[in-house]
């Protein structure tokens, strides 16, 4: 993401554009898939991926300022850079929005997530949400057993999820401390 104050909901790309690998964001614990939002219902794509990572929950949420309950601080506090203690999981089944997360180097990467997008953002990691200039998405919520929606706002680095982050994608190997060799 390039670095002005413009409008959130703006592509806010670099000049020139950079783009990021589904590798690269795999690396920092973000995981992604295409699935055929059409057909949700039955989608045994999407019912394998619930069994396997244990999505016992699911129900959905719809952001437009007719839909969802305190809207505009909604919108706000979803854009505040935050943390979960658990995975955030989101299926866009319409609309499109945004998904920023911190990188490596705590720089903004924007994950535009449209219809039939699903993401994982691992526990721990710090990021927020915007909807774009088209203003609307309704997207699936999973989670593992009874939700907790709690947002973390940054700063909040003492939580164990995200020590456990820091360690899990974070650290390069070897703890990232640089070894001087005495002769
Ligand atoms: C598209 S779902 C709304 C965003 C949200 O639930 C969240 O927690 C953002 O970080
Ligand atoms: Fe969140």
């Amino acid at each position: 993401m390039d670095d002005s104050d413009e409008d959130q909901r703006l592509p806010h790309h670099r000049e020139p554009k950079e783009y990021v690998s589904l590798d690269k964001l795999a690396e920092l614990g973000v995981l992604s898939w295409r699935l055929d939002a059409d057909n949700y219902e039955n989608d045994e794509e999407l019912k394998k991926i619930r069994e396997e990572r244990g999505y016992s929950y699911m129900d959905f949420c719809e952001v437009c300022p007719e839909k969802l309950p305190n809207y505009e601080e909604k919108i706000k506090n979803f854009f505040e850079e935050h943390l979960h203690t658990d995975e955030e999981i989101r299926y866009c089944v319409a609309g499109s929005g945004y998904f920023d997360v911190r990188d490596h180097n705590d720089k903004w990467i924007r994950v535009w997530v449209k219809k039939g997008g699903m993401i994982v953002l691992p526990a721990g990691i710090y990021h927020r949400f915007t909807l774009d200039t088209d203003n609307y998405i309704k997207a699936m919520r999973l989670f593992v057993g009874d939700p907790i929606w709690t947002p973390y706002n940054r700063p909040h680095d003492h939580l164990p999820a995200r020590k456990e982050y820091i360690e899990n994608f974070l650290q390069e190997e070897g703890g990232g401390q640089a070894v001087d060799a005495a002769a």
